[in-house]
Protein backbone atom coordinates (compact mmCIF):
# COMPACT_ATOMS: atom_id res chain seq x y z
CA UNK A 1 0.00 0.00 0.00
CA UNK A 2 1.52 3.24 -0.97
CA UNK A 3 1.98 7.01 0.62
CA UNK A 4 -1.53 8.86 1.57
CA UNK A 5 -0.04 11.65 -0.66
CA UNK A 6 3.00 11.25 -3.18
CA UNK A 7 2.54 14.90 -4.33
CA UNK A 8 3.88 16.08 -0.66
CA UNK A 9 6.74 14.61 0.82
CA UNK A 10 7.16 12.69 3.86
CA UNK A 11 8.06 14.14 6.89
CA UNK A 12 8.12 10.19 8.10
CA UNK A 13 8.12 7.07 6.11
CA UNK A 14 7.91 3.62 7.07
CA UNK A 15 9.25 1.26 4.04
CA UNK A 16 8.89 -2.46 3.68
CA UNK A 17 9.13 -2.77 7.59
CA UNK A 18 8.92 -6.22 9.43
CA UNK A 19 9.48 -6.29 13.04
CA UNK A 20 10.38 -9.35 14.75
CA UNK A 21 9.98 -9.44 18.85
CA UNK A 22 10.39 -12.64 21.06
CA UNK A 23 10.31 -14.50 18.62
CA UNK A 24 8.14 -13.96 16.40
CA UNK A 25 6.86 -11.44 13.24
CA UNK A 26 4.88 -8.50 15.00
CA UNK A 27 4.84 -6.27 11.19
CA UNK A 28 5.11 -7.62 8.16
CA UNK A 29 6.79 -5.64 5.37
CA UNK A 30 4.48 -1.98 5.76
CA UNK A 31 5.11 0.66 3.66
CA UNK A 32 2.92 4.08 4.85
CA UNK A 33 4.32 7.68 4.94
CA UNK A 34 2.87 10.48 6.18
CA UNK A 35 2.93 13.96 4.32
CA UNK A 36 5.07 16.61 6.31
CA UNK A 37 2.52 18.40 8.09
CA UNK A 38 -0.09 16.10 8.65
CA UNK A 39 -1.71 13.89 10.92
CA UNK A 40 -2.45 10.15 10.39
CA UNK A 41 -4.16 8.06 12.57
CA UNK A 42 -3.40 4.51 12.81
CA UNK A 43 -6.71 2.11 14.39
CA UNK A 44 -6.56 -1.43 14.62
CA UNK A 45 -7.43 -4.46 16.94
CA UNK A 46 -5.59 -4.74 19.93
CA UNK A 47 -2.01 -6.40 19.32
CA UNK A 48 -1.83 -5.55 15.23
CA UNK A 49 1.49 -3.62 15.88
CA UNK A 50 0.29 0.17 16.46
CA UNK A 51 2.25 0.86 19.26
CA UNK A 52 5.35 -0.81 17.84
CA UNK A 53 5.35 1.92 14.75
CA UNK A 54 5.05 4.66 17.06
CA UNK A 55 8.38 2.98 18.28
CA UNK A 56 9.69 2.84 15.41
CA UNK A 57 9.09 6.61 14.15
CA UNK A 58 10.33 7.58 17.74
CA UNK A 59 13.55 5.67 17.08
CA UNK A 60 13.31 3.83 19.84
CA UNK A 61 13.21 0.33 17.89
CA UNK A 62 14.63 -0.56 15.00
CA UNK A 63 13.44 -2.86 12.29
CA UNK A 64 14.27 -6.19 11.59
CA UNK A 65 14.20 -5.29 8.11
CA UNK A 66 13.15 -2.13 5.66
CA UNK A 67 13.77 1.38 7.29
CA UNK A 68 12.18 3.90 8.74
CA UNK A 69 12.82 7.58 6.95
CA UNK A 70 12.17 10.64 8.99
CA UNK A 71 12.61 14.40 8.10
CA UNK A 72 12.30 15.72 11.49
CA UNK A 73 14.56 16.99 14.25
CA UNK A 74 12.34 16.99 17.36
CA UNK A 75 9.93 14.45 18.21
CA UNK A 76 7.49 14.90 20.93
CA UNK A 77 5.28 11.75 22.44
CA UNK A 78 1.86 12.25 24.21
CA UNK A 79 0.71 9.07 25.97
CA UNK A 80 -2.52 8.11 27.56
CA UNK A 81 -1.17 8.76 31.18
CA UNK A 82 0.07 12.37 31.31
CA UNK A 83 2.99 11.32 32.99
CA UNK A 84 3.99 14.11 34.91
CA UNK A 85 6.21 14.72 37.60
CA UNK A 86 4.24 14.74 40.97
CA UNK A 87 6.23 17.18 43.20
CA UNK A 88 6.78 19.84 40.38
CA UNK A 89 3.98 22.09 39.28
CA UNK A 90 1.99 22.44 36.13
CA UNK A 91 4.37 25.36 34.81
CA UNK A 92 7.45 23.37 35.88
CA UNK A 93 6.11 20.24 34.00
CA UNK A 94 5.36 22.35 30.95
CA UNK A 95 8.95 23.47 31.04
CA UNK A 96 10.56 20.09 31.38
CA UNK A 97 11.46 19.56 27.38
CA UNK A 98 13.42 23.02 27.66
CA UNK A 99 15.05 22.65 30.63
CA UNK A 100 16.74 19.07 28.93
CA UNK A 101 17.35 22.06 25.97
CA UNK A 102 18.80 24.33 28.18
CA UNK A 103 16.65 26.82 27.85
CA UNK A 104 17.10 29.67 30.67
CA UNK A 105 15.01 29.12 33.59
CA UNK A 106 12.80 32.55 33.02
CA UNK A 107 12.18 32.06 29.73
CA UNK A 108 11.32 28.43 29.74
CA UNK A 109 9.38 29.20 32.50
CA UNK A 110 7.33 32.06 30.54
CA UNK A 111 6.97 30.21 27.40
CA UNK A 112 5.63 27.22 29.17
CA UNK A 113 3.40 29.83 31.52
CA UNK A 114 1.81 31.49 28.06
CA UNK A 115 1.53 27.80 26.17
CA UNK A 116 -0.78 26.19 29.07
CA UNK A 117 -3.23 29.52 29.13
CA UNK A 118 -3.48 29.24 25.18
CA UNK A 119 -4.11 25.59 26.01
CA UNK A 120 -7.00 26.58 27.80
CA UNK A 121 -5.71 26.81 31.45
CA UNK A 122 -6.15 29.80 33.91
CA UNK A 123 -2.86 31.71 34.95
CA UNK A 124 -3.52 30.06 38.40
CA UNK A 125 -3.16 26.77 37.46
CA UNK A 126 0.49 26.93 36.28
CA UNK A 127 1.17 27.15 40.07
CA UNK A 128 -0.55 23.98 40.99
CA UNK A 129 0.88 20.37 41.36
CA UNK A 130 -0.50 17.76 38.72
CA UNK A 131 -2.77 16.05 42.45
CA UNK A 132 -4.51 19.52 41.97
CA UNK A 133 -5.44 18.97 38.71
CA UNK A 134 -8.46 17.28 36.66
CA UNK A 135 -7.38 14.30 34.73
CA UNK A 136 -7.86 17.20 30.99
CA UNK A 137 -5.95 19.64 33.10
CA UNK A 138 -3.03 17.24 33.21
CA UNK A 139 -3.29 16.02 29.59
CA UNK A 140 -3.21 19.19 28.19
CA UNK A 141 0.16 19.80 30.57
CA UNK A 142 1.43 17.14 29.12
CA UNK A 143 0.56 18.66 25.39
CA UNK A 144 1.84 21.67 26.63
CA UNK A 145 5.12 19.69 27.60
CA UNK A 146 5.45 18.05 24.19
CA UNK A 147 4.48 21.25 22.32
CA UNK A 148 6.91 23.31 24.30
CA UNK A 149 9.92 21.89 22.57
CA UNK A 150 8.36 22.95 18.93
CA UNK A 151 8.88 19.25 17.68
CA UNK A 152 8.49 18.72 14.28
CA UNK A 153 6.89 15.10 14.73
CA UNK A 154 4.45 14.45 17.44
CA UNK A 155 3.91 10.90 18.38
CA UNK A 156 0.23 10.47 20.20
CA UNK A 157 -0.80 7.07 21.71
CA UNK A 158 -4.45 6.82 22.95
CA UNK A 159 -4.20 10.16 24.40
CA UNK A 160 -7.86 11.20 25.51
CA UNK A 161 -8.43 7.27 26.57
CA UNK A 162 -8.81 8.08 30.17
CA UNK A 163 -10.87 11.65 29.40
CA UNK A 164 -14.44 11.62 29.59
CA UNK A 165 -16.63 12.19 26.40
CA UNK A 166 -16.71 16.00 26.37
CA UNK A 167 -13.34 16.47 27.47
CA UNK A 168 -12.55 14.11 25.20
CA UNK A 169 -13.59 16.01 22.10
CA UNK A 170 -12.33 19.22 23.29
CA UNK A 171 -8.93 17.66 23.40
CA UNK A 172 -9.49 16.18 20.07
CA UNK A 173 -10.23 19.38 18.65
CA UNK A 174 -7.06 21.59 20.61
CA UNK A 175 -4.49 18.97 19.65
CA UNK A 176 -5.53 19.38 15.97
CA UNK A 177 -5.74 23.34 15.85
CA UNK A 178 -2.16 23.25 17.61
CA UNK A 179 -1.06 20.31 15.36
CA UNK A 180 -2.27 22.11 12.00
CA UNK A 181 -1.11 25.81 13.55
CA UNK A 182 2.16 24.21 14.35
CA UNK A 183 2.50 22.56 10.74
CA UNK A 184 3.34 19.57 13.16
CA UNK A 185 3.55 16.23 11.35
CA UNK A 186 1.71 13.94 13.72
CA UNK A 187 0.91 10.10 14.40
CA UNK A 188 -1.99 9.51 16.67
CA UNK A 189 -2.82 5.47 18.06
CA UNK A 190 -6.63 5.65 18.68
CA UNK A 191 -9.03 2.73 19.07
CA UNK A 192 -11.88 4.86 17.78
CA UNK A 193 -12.81 5.22 14.65
CA UNK A 194 -14.99 8.63 14.46
CA UNK A 195 -12.22 10.10 16.53
CA UNK A 196 -9.51 8.83 14.06
CA UNK A 197 -11.84 10.41 11.59
CA UNK A 198 -12.62 13.85 12.94
CA UNK A 199 -8.12 14.27 14.18
CA UNK A 200 -6.38 13.54 11.30
CA UNK A 201 -5.54 13.98 7.92
CA UNK A 202 -5.56 9.95 7.08
CA UNK A 203 -6.65 7.13 8.50
CA UNK A 204 -4.72 3.55 8.33
CA UNK A 205 -6.56 0.50 9.37
CA UNK A 206 -4.37 -2.30 10.24
CA UNK A 207 -5.28 -5.67 11.37
CA UNK A 208 -3.61 -9.25 11.89
CA UNK A 209 -0.66 -10.99 13.13
CA UNK A 210 1.90 -10.13 12.12
CA UNK A 211 0.27 -7.00 11.68
CA UNK A 212 -0.66 -5.54 8.01
CA UNK A 213 -1.87 -2.34 6.75
CA UNK A 214 -5.26 -3.36 5.39
CA UNK A 215 -6.71 -0.02 3.70
CA UNK A 216 -6.41 3.65 3.82
CA UNK A 217 -9.19 6.40 3.57
CA UNK A 218 -9.18 10.34 4.07
CA UNK A 219 -9.64 11.95 7.60
CA UNK A 220 -11.72 14.99 8.38
CA UNK A 221 -9.02 17.01 9.52
CA UNK A 222 -8.69 19.56 6.76
CA UNK A 223 -11.89 19.53 5.72
CA UNK A 224 -12.80 22.27 3.60
CA UNK A 225 -15.99 23.20 5.62
CA UNK A 226 -14.61 22.71 9.32
CA UNK A 227 -14.70 24.89 11.66
CA UNK A 228 -13.02 24.84 15.20
CA UNK A 229 -14.89 21.33 15.43
CA UNK A 230 -16.11 18.83 12.96
CA UNK A 231 -19.90 18.69 12.60
CA UNK A 232 -21.75 16.06 13.26
CA UNK A 233 -23.13 15.77 10.06
CA UNK A 234 -20.18 15.33 8.17
CA UNK A 235 -18.82 13.26 10.86
CA UNK A 236 -21.62 10.53 10.33
CA UNK A 237 -21.14 9.84 6.69
CA UNK A 238 -17.47 9.89 6.47
CA UNK A 239 -18.02 7.08 9.40
CA UNK A 240 -20.33 5.41 7.33
CA UNK A 241 -18.70 5.11 4.69
CA UNK A 242 -15.34 4.38 6.52
CA UNK A 243 -17.23 1.76 7.94
CA UNK A 244 -18.79 0.14 4.65
CA UNK A 245 -15.15 -0.83 3.32
CA UNK A 246 -14.97 -4.27 3.51
CA UNK A 247 -11.32 -4.73 5.21
CA UNK A 248 -12.37 -2.25 7.48
CA UNK A 249 -15.24 -4.47 8.14
CA UNK A 250 -13.80 -7.11 8.60
CA UNK A 251 -11.77 -5.49 11.72
CA UNK A 252 -14.92 -3.56 13.39
CA UNK A 253 -17.90 -5.39 12.48
CA UNK A 254 -21.00 -3.20 11.08
CA UNK A 255 -20.15 0.47 12.42
CA UNK A 256 -23.93 2.27 12.22
CA UNK A 257 -26.96 2.57 14.61
CA UNK A 258 -26.51 5.19 17.38
CA UNK A 259 -24.69 7.03 18.24
CA UNK A 260 -22.51 6.37 14.95
CA UNK A 261 -19.88 8.49 16.81
CA UNK A 262 -19.46 6.14 19.69
CA UNK A 263 -17.50 3.13 17.73
CA UNK A 264 -17.63 -0.50 19.03
CA UNK A 265 -14.50 -0.65 20.63
CA UNK A 266 -12.22 -2.68 18.70
CA UNK A 267 -10.15 -3.79 21.68
CA UNK A 268 -11.84 -7.52 22.02
N1 LIG B 1 9.36 -6.20 22.79
C1 LIG B 1 8.45 -7.11 22.45
N2 LIG B 1 8.70 -8.42 22.59
C2 LIG B 1 7.79 -9.34 22.24
N3 LIG B 1 6.57 -9.05 21.74
C3 LIG B 1 6.27 -7.76 21.60
C4 LIG B 1 7.16 -6.71 21.94
N4 LIG B 1 6.57 -5.53 21.68
C5 LIG B 1 5.36 -5.83 21.21
N5 LIG B 1 5.17 -7.16 21.17
C6 LIG B 1 3.97 -7.84 20.68
O1 LIG B 1 3.72 -7.36 19.39
C7 LIG B 1 2.33 -7.22 19.15
C8 LIG B 1 2.04 -5.81 18.73
O2 LIG B 1 2.18 -4.94 19.87
P1 LIG B 1 1.74 -3.41 19.84
O3 LIG B 1 1.86 -2.89 21.23
O4 LIG B 1 2.49 -2.71 18.79
O5 LIG B 1 0.22 -3.54 19.40
P2 LIG B 1 -0.93 -2.44 19.45
O6 LIG B 1 -1.66 -2.55 18.18
O7 LIG B 1 -0.38 -1.11 19.80
O8 LIG B 1 -1.82 -2.96 20.65
P3 LIG B 1 -2.73 -2.15 21.69
O9 LIG B 1 -3.83 -1.58 20.88
O10 LIG B 1 -3.22 -3.20 22.64
O11 LIG B 1 -1.89 -1.11 22.36
C9 LIG B 1 1.64 -7.64 20.42
O12 LIG B 1 1.22 -8.98 20.28
C10 LIG B 1 2.71 -7.52 21.48
O13 LIG B 1 2.51 -8.44 22.52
Amino acid sequence: MSAPDPEVPPGLAWVGVSVRAGGRLIVDDLTLAVPAGAVLALVGPSGCGKTTLLSLAAGLLAPTRGRVERRCARVACLFQDPRLLPWRRARDNAAFGLRCLNVPRAQRRARAQALLETLGLRPEDGDKFPAQLSGGMRQRVALARALAIEPDLLLLDEPFNALDPARRRDLQDLVRREVTARQVTAVFVTHDLGEALRVSDHVAVMAGTPGRLVHLAPGLGRAPDRGPTVAEDSLAPALLALGAHPAVRAVFGPVGGAPLVSCPSIRS
